[in-house]
């Protein structure tokens, strides 16, 4: 457990310094005056039948270290949008991811998809934060929250108007988010966050104990077509894709063939 702890420990302290310079009343009307999020669950099938790719921005993490320091994340987000990525995720986390907050929301100013704020979320304050700087969705870790905090937190995020991608790893951390209320989104993420080690099977294995009418997406250690050709196969509705479209000198044309446009692949 201990990776994962680390960075919500950071995460708490971090969370400490803020809430003194910017109080809860003070996001939450920020929160409160922004404009209605836009759809996520919406995106996530496009009407063009083309497969849909979140497609996300960090210039950092913990498993490779530094991807790419100068990462510009509004020309990123650009290219995520002609390479015809449904919605973009973007690491808010600053001591491992080099994420900021500040990041999405310069993303969600600039291009009309809908964004996910990736972070380390425990705490309301943080959801209030997110709806504030113009996120769509928020990441939820079932692995590391408690059934009755991850209740709260999917209960907020849906009262805010945003929609949470609750993640899980286990049949355990499923388990828990199916006690936890009626989940409309399950990341399965391929990547163990203790040990950062990753498998396809994970999906693999976890998907068909889903209940119908949740939504699914398939996250981490997606590289080529093949591998959402094998996830698509067994039912997966989306792809959270970043490392590779990070590194990718072109991810445009990297977009185009995982999404198996122009090419002889077939959609
Ligand atoms: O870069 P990848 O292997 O394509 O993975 C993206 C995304 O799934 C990964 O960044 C991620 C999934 N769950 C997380 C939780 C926290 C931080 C990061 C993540």
């Amino acid at each position: 457990m201990s990776r994962l702890r680390d960075i919500f420990a950071a995460r708490v302290e971090d969370l400490d310094r803020v809430k003194h310079q910017h109080p809860l009343t003070e996001v939450r009307r920020l929160a409160e005056q922004s404009p209605p999020p836009r759809d996520f669950l919406t995106a996530l099938h496009p009407q063009d039948g083309r497969v849909a790719i979140v497609a996300e921005i960090k210039r950092a993490s913990p498993s490779r270290g530094i991807l790419r320091a100068d990462l510009d994340v509004v020309d990123q987000a650009r290219l995520y949008e002609a390479g015809g990525a449904v919605a973009v995720s973007v690491l808010t986390e600053p001591r491992f991811f080099q994420g900021d907050l500040e990041d999405l929301s310069l993303v969600a100013r600039t291009i009309p998809l809908p964004v996910l704020r990736k972070d380390f979320i425990f705490d309301p304050y943080q959801l209030y934060e997110a709806r504030a700087a113009g996120a769509s969705a928020v990441l939820l870790i079932a692995s590391y929250l408690d059934r009755v905090l991850l209740q709260d937190l999917m209960a907020l995020t849906q009262t805010l108007g945003m929609t949470a991608l609750v993640e899980i790893h286990t049949v355990e951390d499923l388990e828990k988010s199916l006690h936890a209320g009626l989940p409309r989104l399950i990341g399965i993420n391929n990547r163990n966050l203790h040990d950062f080690s990753v498998s396809l099977d994970t999906t693999i294995t976890l998907r068909h104990l889903i209940p119908a009418g949740i939504r699914v997406i398939a996250e981490s250690g997606i590289h080529t077509r093949e591998d959402i050709q094998r996830l698509r196969s067994v039912g997966v509705d989306a792809f959270l894709i970043g490392e590779v479209l990070v590194l990718a000198s072109n991810p445009v044309a990297l977009l185009r063939e995982l999404r198996g446009e122009g090419s002889n692949h077939g959609g």
